[in-house]
């Protein structure tokens, strides 16, 4: 059977991909990338104080969305997107209307492969998402659609075709994406190691999704990717972009899709104070230990059909299965609800009498 073309030249995407950027910072680093992103249109979460200008390098498309804007489109329901935390990404994700989405963070940069070539992050993302996964049986020899590789002798042609794949989960050089605790004990522990690789994540295996470096197909999976209710006023913080991804895992798990991860790398160049990241982490370090049996015991009903009904479901069971706990997990499943409608809004379905209705711009 054979399976998907390789690809010689990597389709672009340009106008079917956004690329995310929260910041509280600014965007300087645009221009290392300038070379691999200004034919993309950004979409800038400007988190924190929106009186502060934030300003995008000339030449780039974009639109800048602050607090104020965030509240100004999602009225009563803003409250579920975080303030004063990189969660506040997702609310780039509702707004887009492209099939494709790319998300950095403002302190990674154009890595280096070992024979000194600057990574285009972005193409090898596209790659991963416009080639199918194998989270059905596992292929010892990593990637079988990338060049140079194939399924070996053992692997089942029948399901050599693959699964969609739904989330392509890049990695860092330099400044790992450790927990606090991890930092405090290995300050200077810098990741040194290019490993050549793409993998599928099982099916019924849960990972650590980072959102430093991430790219997912909107279609498939955009409203599973709500990165959890942190910052202001929340008892935990630095949790959002993994409990995005255990909560699309277990979706893509359930609908079939496909999770992968290695390749890219980008460079990550500011460590984060590990003591500020272990008061914002604390809480989630004891929790995780509830919160993972929790994932791997979530069964979905056959009814739930839709990355919108298969989250609703999940809320549900977040709020029955963690809710005593904790009651921020009560409000994190109200935030989970409150996020489908949000996305509903900005993303009614095609020929609906909303899907016309222009959204208000942001303060670009
Ligand atoms: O309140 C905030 C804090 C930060 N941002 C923007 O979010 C990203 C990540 O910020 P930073 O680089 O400071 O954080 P790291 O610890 O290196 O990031 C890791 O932790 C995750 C946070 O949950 C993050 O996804 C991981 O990569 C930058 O663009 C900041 O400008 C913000 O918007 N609001
Ligand atoms: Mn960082």
């Amino acid at each position: 059977m054979a399976h998907a073309p390789l690809y010689s030249k990597v389709p672009t995407l340009a106008d079917e991909l956004d690329i995310v950027i929260p910041t509280i910072r600014n965007l300087d680093f645009l221009e290392q990338w300038r070379p691999f992103f200004e034919k993309y249109h950004l979409i800038v979460v400007q988190d924190g104080d929106h009186t502060r200008k934030v300003g995008v390098p000339e030449g780039f498309d974009y639109e800048l969305y602050n607090r104020k804007d965030i509240e100004r489109i999602l009225g009563d329901k803003a409250w579920c997107i975080s303030f004063k935390d990189s969660a506040c990404r997702c609310f780039g994700y509702a707004i887009s209307k492209k099939k494709y989405i790319f998300t950095i963070d403002d302190d990674c940069f154009v890595a280096k492969n070992p024979s000194g070539e600057d990574i285009d992050a972005l193409e090898q993302h596209i790659k991963n998402l416009l080639t199918p996964s194998t989270p059905h049986f596992f292929n010892t020899l990593y990637d079988p659609y990338t060049e140079g590789a194939d399924f070996v002798r053992g692997y089942p042609f029948s399901l050599r075709e693959g699964a969609p794949t739904a989330i392509s989960h890049g990695l860092w050089l330099n400044i790992p994406d450790y927990d606090a605790p991890t930092q405090m004990v290995k300050p200077r522990e810098r990741n040194v190691r290019y490993v050549n690789a793409v993998l599928t994540i099982p099916k019924g295996t849960l990972f650590p999704m980072c959102g430093m470096n991430l790219g997912f197909n909107r279609d498939l999976i955009g409203p599973a990717m709500y990165f959890g209710l942190m910052g202001d006023g929340q008892p935990i913080g630095r949790y959002d972009d993994m409990w995005a991804g255990w909560c699309a895992k277990v979706i893509c798990d359930h609908l079939g899709l496909g999770v992968k991860t290695g390749l890219p790398y980008i460079w990550h160049s500011k460590a984060s104070n590990p003591f500020v990241n272990l008061k914002k982490e604390y809480k989630g370090i004891f929790w995780q230990e509830d919160i993972i049996p929790f994932f791997q015991s979530v069964k979905l009903s056959k009814e739930s059909k839709t990355v919108q009904e298969c989250y609703l479901e999940l809320a549900d069971q977040v709020r029955s299965g963690l809710g005593k706990i904790d009651p921020y997990f009560d409000k994190l499943a109200n935030g989970m609800q409150d996020w489908i409608a949000c996305w509903d809004m900005l993303n009614p379905p095609a020929g609906s009498s909303k899907a016309d209705k222009p959204l208000p711009n942001g303060t670009a």
